[in-house]
């Protein structure tokens, strides 16, 4: 046997059993809560055109996405980001909706980030999009529906951040600072390195206050005060009107009463280029990933032909449920399986008694006794393929119903078996 062939390569992986039901139930348990909300679902293909995903849109950097040819030579990518889809989507059918579209979707990206950091490839994400609002209420809106799905998903610790991504664009701005080391200071600020940043603005002639604010930028997070603090740093118009933006969302999520799931972080920045205003990610205890990315992006449709703002989030699925697994939090299924097991001359009504369980909405497995094996070997086949009743006909007229768990068997009539 070849033993490679059974590998999948480096940050994919196969998911089954329980764990499959339990991500599949997370998803449904998500989706309603997207439908609560009034989004209506939609579907993209895994793979677009290259140019849906190119620098100018804005999503990971060409060398992380998965790119292929098709016949006539066009070059293709597996979908990193949705949003990008989605845009463009909203550009061809809704071209003339001048009032805001709910949408959300659910499906695999695909990001072929480096081996060493040891990432998943492929995820499941759930998202929603909000499109041709740009108010304050349509960011709270969105916020709360994270804040409301997680809750829904069982977990109770976790905290959305959030940052305003105009407060960093105001004060560069305004310090003229190429771009070459906008892309330096934003990789220092995002992963907090106050000592880069203190050592690249030093060397940099812009004005001393200007430097003050971005070696204050790694540290700029935390409760709302923080708010208070960044505008008494600056007068730059921008910036300033980043923060007043924060403050009245922050007003619209007490009416929620969703204060003690936020927090600001100023220094928050991300590496997706198409995000204009606020930008937010939640984070939990058992995961060092974001469980959820989001943001403003009121550029991005334009792009594509249609000019309306927007704003949207993915929760990472797979991050979700690890979380949710390392807190010991369960995930409700159903796993209420029922196998009938009949001996061969039993067929007939083994067919029947499974017709009539199914009728009934009974998961039913109809499994036929081999010869070679004995009741205890199908017992702990049963066990294993996560059944939790047995329904045994071995005589005519008689039904022995076997509980998995305890081993405990008795006879039972059809007209006992209540759907
Ligand atoms: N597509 C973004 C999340 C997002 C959805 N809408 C807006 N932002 C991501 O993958 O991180």
């Amino acid at each position: 046997m070849n033993r490679k062939l059974l590998h999948t390569p480096e940050g994919v992986r196969d998911i089954y059993n329980s764990e499959c039901e339990k991500k599949l139930a997370l998803q449904e348990i998500l989706h309603n809560k997207f439908k609560l909300y009034g989004f209506k679902d939609i579907q993209t293909p895994t793979f677009e055109y290259f140019d849906i995903f190119s620098r100018e849109i804005g999503t990971i950097s060409s060398k992380e996405l998965y790119k292929f040819f098709d016949r006539e030579g066009n070059t293709l990518a597996l979908r990193p980001d949705f949003t990008p889809s989605i845009a463009r989507c909203v550009a061809k059918y809704y071209m003339q909706e001048d009032m805001p579209l709910r949408l959300c979707y659910e499906g695999n990206a695909f990001i072929n980030s480096s081996e060493y950091q040891g990432k998943l490839k492929e995820s499941t994400q759930m998202g929603a999009e909000l499109i041709g609002d740009d108010t304050v209420d349509a960011d709270a809106e969105m916020i709360t529906l994270v804040i409301q799905a997680l809750l829904k998903s069982g977990l109770t610790k976790f905290q959305v951040e959030i940052g305003q991504i105009d407060f960093f664009k105001g004060i560069l701005e305004e310090a003229g600072i190429d771009e070459e080391i906008e892309v330096e200071l934003r990789e220092l600020i995002s992963i907090k390195n106050y000592f880069g940043v203190e050592e690249l603005v030093s060397n940099l002639s812009v004005k001393e206050e200007l430097k003050e604010v971005f070696l204050k930028l790694p540290q700029m997070f935390g409760s709302i005060e923080i708010l208070e603090e960044a505008k008494a740093l600056t007068d730059n118009l921008c910036a300033v009107q980043a923060i007043e933006r924060l403050e009245r969302l922050y007003e619209v999520l007490k009416i929620y009463e969703l204060e003690q799931y936020i927090s600001f972080d100023l220094g928050m920045l991300s590496k997706y280029k198409y995000y204009t205003g606020i930008i937010f990610k939640a984070y939990t205890f058992g995961t060092g990933e974001a469980i959820v990315n989001g943001g403003r992006y009121n550029n991005l449709l334009g792009w594509f032909g249609k000019e309306a703002p927007a704003i949207g989030f993915v929760i990472i699925v797979d991050a979700l449920m690890s979380a949710l697994m390392r807190q010991n939090i369960s995930i409700a299924y159903n796993n209420n399986h029922t196998m009938i097991l009949y001996k061969s001359e039993q067929q007939k009504r083994a067919i029947e008694l499974a017709i009539y369980l199914r009728n009934k909405n009974k998961n039913v497995e109809l499994v036929s006794m081999p010869s070679d094996k004995t009741l205890k070997d199908c017992v702990e086949y049963g066990k294993r393929n996560q059944n939790s009743v047995i329904l045994f006909l071995d005589k005519d007229d008689e039904i022995i119903q076997i509980d998995i768990e305890t081993g405990d068997s008795r006879k039972i009539l059809r007209t006992d078996l209540q759907g």
